[in-house]
């Protein structure tokens, strides 16, 4: 199960920066010294966009315990569960550290520790000397299906598995499995089909082709497309799903000749403007099912990321990140 975290929640008064990767938006903290000790029921008043300075998530600056890792990125969802990675708040990571000069700038590039293990990332700076557009290895994806993790037969139980494909397309000859796709009904019909993909943390990426193929009830008015989907009602609905043992995010995504489009309902938060590993998720389950090539442009609410799953079998994110304000906040 997703894991909140346990913190007793230290009264005093912060310094944060707040931040965002295509408005993707997090409240950062510089806890080098290790003394902040949130609470769930701060993370929540802090990610509040009515009560709070409002976020999707909180991000912790601390030491690295990885040696050749410049920090640890210490990601926490609105809701106060811990995520193992974070892809625009990687990249957010990068921006603080570099812009503050806890890292120099001229290196060029840096390791950032995350609970997914080391994401080596290299950046460029804009023409005021700050960080403005972060490239990260994010990894290989995970495809079996024990590691998304997925489970099938828990879902079964609740007699909603349609049907289980374990190979979305033979993996480019890689001596991995190939990715399950659990095709999952929705209460009132119809079933979606998932490839399940981990980039350190569950995505279930929907991709469809045929908008007008769904029914009327799945929009919110106007033609029947991505833009008018109802992400809420459905991401919510299999945000929880029992296939899921650890919750997941979810992505619906459309291909055409400009990239993928695509919205996420998130893991602990709900639809955000955009998700890093969402994205690369998607490209990934796009590749493995035959709807694009390795590297394409990913088109999110909040803007473009550019992702290339290379011949190493590493996924290559790249998008920018920027600092919205600062400020003193009362815990
Ligand atoms: N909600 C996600 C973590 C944040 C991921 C997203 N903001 C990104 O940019 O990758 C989870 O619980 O796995």
């Amino acid at each position: 199960m997703t894991m909140e975290i346990t913190g007793a929640g230290v009264a005093g008064r912060y310094p944060f920066a707040k931040l965002h990767g295509l408005g993707n938006d997090f409240v950062f903290f510089d806890d080098r010294d290790e003394t902040m000790d949130v609470s769930v029921d701060q993370v929540k008043r802090l990610c509040d966009r009515r009560f709070g300075i409002g976020a999707d998530g909180v991000i912790l600056v601390r030491p690295a315990r990885l040696e050749g890792c410049d920090g640890l990125m210490y990601y926490i969802n609105a809701d106060g569960t811990l995520a193992q990675m974070c892809g625009n708040g990687v990249r957010c990571f990068a921006k603080y550290v570099v812009d503050r000069g806890i890292v120099d700038a001229a290196r060029g590039s840096l390791t950032v520790e995350t609970l997914a293990g080391p994401r080596a990332i290299r950046f460029t700076m804009d023409e005021a000397g700050r960080l403005a557009t972060a490239q990260v290895d994010m990894g290989a994806p995970v495809l079996e299906a024990a590691e998304v993790p997925l489970n099938a037969a828990a879902a079964d139980e609740a007699a909603t598995v349609v049907a289980e494909d374990r190979a979305a397309r033979p993996c480019d000859g890689q001596t991995r499995s190939c990715a399950t796709t659990l095709t999952l009904a929705y209460p009132g019909g119809p079933s979606f089909a998932f490839v399940g993909v981990s980039m350190g943390n569950p995505h279930a990426v929907c991709l469809i082709d045929d908008w007008e193929a769904l029914p009327a009830h799945l929009f919110k008015g106007g033609e029947k497309s991505l833009e008018t989907f109802d992400v809420d009602a459905v991401g919510a609905y299999f945000e929880s799903h029992p296939a899921f043992p650890e919750k997941t995010n979810v992505e619906f995504a459309c291909v055409d000749d400009s990239g993928i489009a695509m919205r996420v309902f998130e893991r602990g938060c709900g639809e955000t403007m955009a998700c890093g590993t969402g994205a690369c998720a998607t490209l990934v389950a796009a590749a493995l099912t035959e709807r694009s090539e390795r590297e394409n442009d990913v088109h999110l609410r909040g803007g473009t990321l550019h992702i290339l799953w290379d011949e190493t079998d590493h996924v290559i994110m790249t998008g920018p990140a920027e600092e919205a304000f600062i400020g003193e906040v009362e815990l």
